[in-house]
Formats: C-alpha cells, structure tokens, sequence
C-alpha cells in the first residue's frame, strides 16, 4: 500500500524537482523586499525545512504561522516580494507551496524574474513579524523595475495548503539566467514555501587555472538520476558547506537484498549483491583531481563502501541515458571500490584516481545502501569542450 501511494506521488510530480533549490535560504537566497509581513515574514518562504503547524502557537499579530502571510488588505493594490537568488541560474520550475495556510492561503499567484548585474544593497534584517514597507524601501525598490520583470508564472490560482494538495507546481520555459524572482499573492494571504527549481550559472570568466568543485551546485553541477532516495535526496551532497544533519545527505532505505549473514573480502569490503547510485552533471566538463566524500552524521547507517565512475556525454547522449533510466554505460571507473567508516571525511587524491581525461558525468555507487552527506569533485574545467555542457536540456522523467 505505502509503496502504490509513493508510485502514485512519484507520476503526479514534475521532472523539475529533481533540480535544486536556487532560492533556498540554505545555498544563500534571501528576501530583500517585502511589503507586507504581519502574520509571517517573507524569510520564511526560504526555509530548507518544510513547513509545521503548531495549533498552540500565537504571536502579538496573530496566529503563528510558518510562511509568508500578510494581512487581509484593505487598500488598494496586491501584496508582493522580492528575492535574491543564493545562486544565479536556469529556472526550470517553482512549488508553492501552501502548507497548513486553510482559510488563509493566498488565492493566486504570479512570478517574474529579473537578472540584475549589480544586485541591489538593502536586506531586510531582524524579525519581520507586523512589518509593512516603508516609503524608503519602496522608493528604493521601486529603482529595480520589477513590475516591468518577465513573467514567468501568469496569474494563477493555488489550492490551499490541505496535506494532500499544498503543492502548487509550475512548469517554466525561460531559457535566461536569473538572479531575482519577484513573487505576486493576489490580493493578500499566506504561502508556506517558495521553491524555485533549476540549475545554477555561474560566471566562469574570473575561473583560470584554479581548481574548482566541478560538481558543486553553486558551480552548477546537477543530479539527473538516483536509485533510491528513501531518507535524502542525493542533491543535498553537492550543497554548501558541511551537512548540518542526516537530513541534509543522500540517505537510501535499507536493501531488502542483504544476505542472511554477511561476508568481507580480502580488503575488509562486505560481499553483497546490490548497491545504490546517484549520477551528477558537472558544471563544466573537467579533469578530476580530488575528491571527497563526507560521511558526516551517518554513525551507524554509513555506506560500507563506495565506488566513483565517469563518462563524457554529449547532450544527445545524456537525454538517452536519462530515458533508459541510466542502464546505459560509457561509464569508466574513477575511484575504485574504497572501504568507507562512519562520520568521516574521506579525502582521495591523484594517487587514488584512475582517469586522467575530461569528464562531464559521474556515479557514485554506495554498497550496500546508507547515507554520504556531501561529495566534492576537484579538477580544472577545461575550456574545449565548456560551451557544449551548457546547452543540456533539462532532464525528462528521472
Ligand atoms: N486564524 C487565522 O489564521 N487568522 C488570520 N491569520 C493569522 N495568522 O492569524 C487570517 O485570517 O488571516
């Protein structure tokens, strides 16, 4: 039964998830303007952690509520925000997500989207709860146009925040890089989280002979395939910083198909049948260098061993390998087979790696299943064959 409703879930939901979050306050998004924050402040709406309810929970304004929620309007005009994208990209989609706003939610929506060169100075600080915009802010928000900004989300309706329809998905077409969203609620109301799914762009011209994270989403590198994401999605590896929990790691079920009684090789490496893979786009095709794979948090469910493959895919081959669900391979071993240990940063250098060529693709192969919180992938892009990777389409059913 749990597996038919996770089957059921998995064909309702777009392609564009898969994509990251370039909007979360986590890779660094934030909301610089907002006009009105009496119940909820716009900050909210960036939160990695999804939205709760707490029935007992009031404020001076109001019930307290984990979103963006404004007061019932009694002027004329809409209420809106802006916000900076922690990473600059390809928008592919956005959830809005009204999660527990019931009566409250805001009725319709719409985006746009602006690339601005020189991002604006003001940030709003501190507790927003009860705030509305000044007339300094809006004078000084009023100097980015955003009115004017593309739309890439026309006015539409959301459904309220109900557990089993408070996802609102919005498919885009946009193909230029944005580094602000300006996100209208007509006329008033509340919105629990907005996710803006896509793939990040990062200006290269300042790159020279520098090794660079080649995976990391900041860069741009995306996942397009996995074989389990029970506890984590494996995205969550090629984010910022170190894992702040196992929630923020790739974390697999446990496979049913361990043996009774387990076994090790020669080199300590368990004997199992099975294993878990995640596969990654890089940012620009590049040789690798070093690598690292964090098993921090993961104490007593670390993988047992893992293993790192690359290939070279040209967009065409890339589209077919995500429609075959990556049975596909050109993949040649990069890091072989490496006996993992619990909360741990495991660093492998030039000596550990058996390709010296340009990739664009990886694997990581986890046996048997577990949990890997980050992974970093060293190299210098190469500049060749760079103009090719950044016109991949975004992948189909994952
Ligand atoms: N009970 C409510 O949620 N009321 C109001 N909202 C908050 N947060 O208090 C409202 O109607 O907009």
């Amino acid at each position: 039964m749990a597996e038919r409703k996770a089957a059921v879930k998995a064909a309702a939901e777009p392609d564009f998830l898969q994509f990251n979050d370039l909007a979360c306050e986590g890779v660094g998004g934030k909301v610089i303007f907002a006009t009105d924050e009496w119940f909820a402040p716009a900050s909210n709406l960036l939160k990695k952690e999804q939205p709760q309810f707490i029935a007992s929970a009031f404020t001076d304004f109001g019930k307290w509520m984990d979103g963006w929620e404004t007061r019932r309007k009694r002027i004329p005009g809409h209420d809106w925000c802006i916000i900076e994208l922690g990473v600059p990209g390809l928008i592919y989609g956005f959830d809005v997500d009204t999660s527990f706003f019931t009566g409250n939610h805001s009725p319709h929506v719409s985006i746009q989207a602006g690339c601005l060169d020189h991002p604006p100075r003001f940030t709003l600080e501190g507790d927003r709860i009860g705030m509305a915009a000044s007339d300094t802010q809006l004078a000084a928000v009023a100097r980015l146009g955003s009115e004017a900004w593309p739309e890439l989300v026309s006015v539409s309706e959301l459904k309220p925040g109900y557990s089993d329809c408070c996802h609102n998905y919005f498919k885009v077409n946009f193909n230029h890089r944005v580094t602000h969203v300006r996100l209208n609620m007509y006329p008033d109301g509340g919105i629990a989280r907005l996710r803006v799914y896509g793939i990040g762009q990062r200006d290269w011209s300042s790159v020279s002979n520098q090794d660079v994270d080649l995976v990391a989403l900041t860069n741009g590198g995306v996942c397009l395939g996995y074989s389990d994401a029970h506890f984590g999605h494996p995205r969550n590896m090629i984010g910022l910083g170190r894992a702040d929990n196992m929630a923020d790691g790739w974390e697999t079920a446990r496979r049913l198909d361990r043996p009774k009684k387990l076994k090790v090789d020669q080199q300590g490496i368990l004997q199992v049948p099975g294993w878990e893979w995640a596969v990654f786009r890089l940012s620009r095709p590049g040789v690798i260098i070093r690598i690292e794979v964090d098993t921090n948090h993961f104490k007593g469910n670390f993988p047992d061993s893992c293993r790192i493959e690359a290939c070279t895919l040209t967009p065409d081959e890339e589209a077919q390998c995500i429609r075959t669900k990556w049975s596909s391979g050109k993949w040649q071993v990069l890091l072989p087979p490496q006996k993992l240990r619990p909360h741990h940063r495991h660093h492998y250098s030039e000596a550990d790696l058996t390709l010296s060529c340009p990739v664009t693709h990886v694997r990581l192969i986890i046996a048997p299943d577990g949990g890997v919180s980050r992974l970093r992938l060293w190299g210098r892009p190469t500049k060749t064959m760079a103009a090719q990777t950044g016109q991949h389409m975004p992948a189909s059913r994952l």
